[in-house]
């Protein structure tokens, strides 16, 4: 490594934090159908220590890449466990991308395709302001079918997507290059 490129002590810190997560992430082969690996975050829940210092590292990916954001955006179901994390500890509201069928009042949705099928979301219409800021989180970007249709929803309501934050990204299936906004992935494979 050149000296220019040498990694500050927090950067480090970082990377060990990376690792860490990565080593934890369960795998699970032909699930949910033959073919697919399954990466699996919930391992990670299990363990508060690690599902910790996962926050740490969500947050810091936010305000080293996200700074602008003014809303955050999360998938059913598992953008969940980690919008609302990231939303209340930087004191940001929080959206739910729901499937279709489970959000009340005027919804707007989008349909798609992902890794093992085909599926619709919605977002209450009126949950996002037009010009706001939003960054939309997910646990796992694979084909990029779901980030996708989140993003092209949140901009059918007018509202401006900075970005997409996942913990992993399955690089083999190239989902970033059907998003046109900036994407940060924690974890790749
Ligand atoms: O990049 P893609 O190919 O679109 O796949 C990624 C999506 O698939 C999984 O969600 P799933 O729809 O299985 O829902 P779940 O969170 O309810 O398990 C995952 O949590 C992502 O949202
Ligand atoms: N390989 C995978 N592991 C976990 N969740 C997924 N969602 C889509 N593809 C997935």
């Amino acid at each position: 490594m050149s000296k220019g490129s040498q990694l500050t002590d927090e950067q480090k810190d970082i990377t060990k934090k990376i690792e860490l997560i990565k080593k934890n992430i369960g795998l699970y082969p032909d699930f949910p159908v033959p073919g697919v690996s399954f990466r699996d975050t919930f391992s990670i829940l299990r363990q508060p220590n690690l599902f910790n210092t996962l926050k740490s590292i969500l947050i810091d990916a936010v305000q080293t890449h996200f700074m602008e954001a003014e809303c955050i955006a999360g998938l059913d179901a598992r953008g969940f466990l980690i919008g609302p994390l990231i939303a209340l500890e930087l004191r940001l509201p929080f959206i739910p991308i729901r499937k279709q069928g489970k959000l009340p009042g005027k919804v707007t949705s989008e349909g798609y395709t992902k890794e093992y099928g085909k599926d619709t979301v919605e977002v209450q219409t009126d949950s996002v302001t037009p010009g706001m800021k939003i960054l939309v989180v997910d646990d796992l970007l694979a084909t990029g079918g779901s980030l996708e249709a989140s993003c092209h929803l949140i901009e059918k309501c007018q509202g401006d997507v900075i970005g997409c934050l996942v913990i992993i990204e399955i690089e083999s299936l190239h989902g970033r290059s059907r998003l046109h906004v900036p994407i940060h992935s924690i974890v790749k494979y």
